[in-house]
């Protein structure tokens, strides 16, 4: 296999792509060429215009950590950041005081915000930063693509007794970073996400792929909201690659971020098995060829079986990069032909 396909959230993608990578580099994934190409087909609804800067979490996290770029300890923004933008701005009143800019991470959204006043679309912007970022290291082997160049923003509506109507909407960086996910989302709401189209590149990298991956990213506010850009479910549908995912759900919840809250907004099982079965056998009209849970839900696998999706139990702790290069061989092997 040449040509790897990767729909990829922020944190959990990111540090599946290191493995992945790591795998590939060090041959330890059956059937991959080590000259593999990776493409990154990256979530864009997280992203947030904030003081007048276009913030793209998820190409930000995937392109710094990729970079080496990243704080490992946050897992976002850059490592040996200071934040005296962010205490100056503060110190003026401006909100919102509560989202992290690091000095260093301005850097990112100013040369994005310029490029894209300048009638840049996301896409070709994104191909410019990663010139700093990815080339170095991985020249064109690993290519990090928007979901779409079209504005996408996930908002969430929670309960709030002060407001006529009992709800308020918050953009999902406030659900996320002020609100920290403690209380319910009671709806997802991905604004523009109808009118949005894939960006350039996007469809062929899923129907030209020889394998598609799905990372564990957040099924609904990561991978979800990848999947809910027009076209990209019937390119998933249709491609000739396998594609298998890795359930973001372990042992009935998620390891890091807010899946829990998320799924259970939407109806669906905060399980391994109801993350597999949501996103849906292919052969069922989902997209789906295999989905591999954690050996503590290994008692999911009969059921995913049934409804036409191969499974397997293995672990699923990225503990370090060798560990998430045997997650990806084992997804390999789950589909491969
Ligand atoms: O928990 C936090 N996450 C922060 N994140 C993470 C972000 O909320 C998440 O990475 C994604 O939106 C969810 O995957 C940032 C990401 C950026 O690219 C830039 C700034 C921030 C700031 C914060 C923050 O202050 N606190």
């Amino acid at each position: 296999m040449k040509k790897l396909t990767v729909l990829s959230g922020g944190m959990g993608g990111a540090r599946f792509l290191q493995g992945l990578l790591h795998g590939i580099t060090t041959g330890a994934l059956p059937g991959v060429d080590a000259d593999a190409e990776v493409t990154v087909v990256a979530n864009t609804a997280d992203d947030w215009w904030i003081h007048g800067l276009k913030v793209c979490p998820d190409l930000d996290t995937v392109m710094y950590t990729l970079g080496d770029g990243i704080d490992p300890e946050r897992g976002w923004g850059r490592r040996d950041e200071t934040w005296s933008a962010k205490e100056e701005l503060a110190a003026y009143g401006v909100e919102p005081t509560w989202f992290g800019l690091g000095d260093r991470d301005i850097a990112t959204h100013l040369v994005r915000t310029q490029l894209i006043d300048a009638g840049y679309p996301l896409s070709k912007v994104t191909q410019a930063l990663c010139k700093r970022w990815l080339t170095p290291a991985w020249g064109d082997r690993v290519r990090l693509l928007p979901m779409t160049d079209d504005r996408v923003e996930t908002h969430v509506a929670i309960a709030d007794p002060e407001s006529p109507s009992g709800r308020r909407v918050v953009h999902f960086q406030e659900y996320w970073v002020r609100l920290r996910a403690e209380v319910a989302a009671e709806t997802v709401v991905v604004v523009g996400i109808d009118d949005s189209s894939p960006a350039p590149g996007v469809l062929d990298a899923l129907t030209d792929a020889d394998l598609v991956l799905l990372p564990p990213s957040n099924p609904v506010v990561s991978v979800g909201t990848i999947l809910g850009v027009p076209g990209l479910r019937d390119a998933l549908r249709t491609t000739a690659a396998p594609v298998v995912g890795l359930s973001p759900i372990v042992g009935g919840s998620h390891v890091r971020g807010m899946a829990e809250q998320l799924l259970a907004s939407i109806g669906v099982e905060v399980s391994a098995g109801g993350v597999g079965r949501h996103y849906g056998a292919r052969s069922a009209g989902g997209v789906l060829d295999g989905w591999l849970v954690d050996e503590r839900d290994a008692d999911q696998v009969a059921d995913l079986e049934q409804s036409g999706i191969r499974s397997a139990a293995v672990p699923l702790m990225m503990t370090d990069h060798d560990a998430t290069a045997a997650m990806a061989a084992a997804a390999i092997g789950l589909v491969g032909r």
